[in-house]
């Protein structure tokens, strides 16, 4: 699939008075997948949010959704955008339902057919009738979400949806997110400072600090036996090692292969068969986690 971004981010930057919160952000959102934002407190993931929504001007750069300008076209471009960005407000004494068919008579074509179908979508067909003000946090949370999918946007973007959610909440979360972009072709950008949430529920993670870009990661997921990644063999010999395995290089007196799970016990066997000593076999590519932590200085996220 060769489609055009969803959102486009580009040279963006955010000032308030002498302090600058974001710094010529420049980032593409690909259409259909969940997408994160993740970064630690005070990064600048809710005002690029606020940006990205209309609710805070931009000071430079430009942000375009389904290639519309949010600063020139702000009508065109918010009618694709649904969005969470404070929490939602609902009437706690209306039904979930009311509070849909509500939100539906300023949406035009909004019809009861694609409510129900929203409701649906995030699983709340069972509590749907009953009033707001029984539900639990998650609950309330899909209603909001099921509000703002009504008008079929091709774009979601939830500020930190698991929040203030148990385990179970968040797992239910990230399932119907999945599906959502799934069934319905929706772009989900979500932020965070949960790294292992993110891991969990997105395709790609853009990593913020200090307002500043600092990487994209496209996340494997599915097949994790198949996977390559940098494994390193501390042996006696290295040189023989490698004349052996007829593969890989040596560094720090390790030979370091390219291997998916598999093989690494084959490669194992074979040096152990063939008389090396194996003292230990590390992971060199690092994870997500890792790499957040360095680029991070080990703070705190989450
Ligand atoms: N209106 C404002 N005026 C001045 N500084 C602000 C304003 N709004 C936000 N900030 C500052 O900008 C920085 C980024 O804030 P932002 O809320 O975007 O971070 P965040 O990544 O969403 O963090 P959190 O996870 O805590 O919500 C923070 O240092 C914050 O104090």
């Amino acid at each position: 699939m060769n489609q055009e971004p969803v959102v486009r981010i580009m040279g963006v930057s955010k000032k308030i008075g002498s302090k600058t919160l974001i710094d010529n952000l420049t980032l593409d959102i690909p259409a259909g997948q969940v997408f994160g934002f993740l970064g630690p407190n005070g990064s600048g993931k809710t005002t690029t949010i606020r940006m990205m929504v209309g609710l805070m001007s931009i000071t430079k750069g430009e942000i375009l959704i389904q290639g519309s300008s949010i600063k020139s076209q702000f009508e065109q471009a918010i009618s694709h955008v649904g969005a969470i960005v404070e929490n939602p407000e609902m009437y706690k004494f209306l039904t979930g339902y009311q509070n849909l068919l509500h939100y539906a008579r300023m949406s035009p074509g909004v019809t009861e057919e694609r409510i129900m179908e929203a409701v649906k979508r995030v699983g709340m067909e069972h509590r749907i009738h009953d009033k707001v003000k029984t539900y639990s946090l998650g609950m309330r949370q899909r209603l909001g979400v099921a509000q703002a999918i009504l008008h079929r946007p091709r774009l979601l973007i939830l500020d930190e949806p698991t929040n203030g959610l148990d385990p179970q909440g968040i797992r239910e979360l990230r399932d119907y997110l999945r599906e959502l972009s799934r069934e319905e072709g929706i772009t989900v950008f979500v932020s965070s400072h949960l790294l292992s949430e993110m891991e969990l529920m997105c395709d790609t993670v853009a990593v913020i600090q200090q307002g500043r870009l600092i990487d994209v990661r496209v996340l494997k997921t599915g097949d994790k036996e198949g996977e390559q990644r940098e494994i390193a063999f501390e042996v006696n010999d290295p040189q023989r090692a490698k004349a052996i395995i007829g593969e890989g290089r040596i560094e720090d007196s390790r030979l370091i292969v390219n291997v998916n799970r598999e093989k690494i016990s084959e490669i194992n066997a074979k040096l152990v068969m063939s008389g090396i000593s194996v003292y230990a076999i590390n992971n060199v590519t690092r994870s997500l986690e890792d790499q957040f932590l360095e680029i991070t200085g080990g703070g705190h996220i989450g």
